[in-house]
């Protein structure tokens, strides 16, 4: 079985105001952000530890580090964008992803569909091969107390 291989990503970032929430690629209105070195999506970020641990190529911040001033502020689709190349490098195509984000507030189900149209153009894979969840933590823990958002993501890569 060495023509399949799963990747997980993991990543959190806090929320504060007066910061702009990027999430999915797209921009969300709320009256806080998400705080990063980066323009710090947590779900493009999740993405790309995903597709990097797939394909056995460490993580983001060893190809993209948080001490760069290349990176400041950064928007992350150029990051999905270099991680999908170094993963085609090694001779893989995306099968499926699919991710759950945890916020509090706001919801995001009427945003999922844009953010997905926005990472399979990104990524140049069939929107049906994206999916996105969210859940809350029902106020508990830094997600409930609306101090921080985190994502989990699960990829399947494939040898072409
Ligand atoms: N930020 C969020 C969180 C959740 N949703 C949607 O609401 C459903 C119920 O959430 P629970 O945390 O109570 O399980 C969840 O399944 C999502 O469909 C959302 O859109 N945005
Ligand atoms: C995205 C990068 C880019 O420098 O910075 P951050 O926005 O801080 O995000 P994080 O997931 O904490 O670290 C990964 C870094 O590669």
């Amino acid at each position: 079985m060495t023509n399949f291989r799963i990747g997980f990503g993991y990543d959190v970032h806090q929320l504060r105001e007066g910061y702009e929430f990027w999430l999915g690629g797209i921009k969300l209105e709320h009256e806080k952000g998400a705080v990063g070195h980066s323009d710090a999506d947590v779900l493009i970020h999740v993405i790309c530890d995903a597709l990097l641990g797939a394909a056995n190529l460490r993580d983001i911040g060893y190809h993209f580090s948080d001490k760069d001033p290349k990176y400041k502020g950064i928007d992350s689709k150029i990051l999905l964008r270099e991680v999908m190349q170094l993963v085609r490098n090694e001779g893989f195509e995306v099968g499926n992803i699919d991710s759950t984000v945890c916020l509090q507030v706001p919801k995001l189900n009427p945003h999922i569909p844009e953010m997905k149209a926005c990472l399979a153009e990104v990524m140049g894979t069939p929107i049906s091969n994206i999916s996105i969840k969210a859940t809350t933590t029902e106020q508990l823990g830094f997600v409930g107390r609306q101090e921080g958002i985190s994502a989990y993501c699960v990829v399947l890569i494939h040898k072409v």
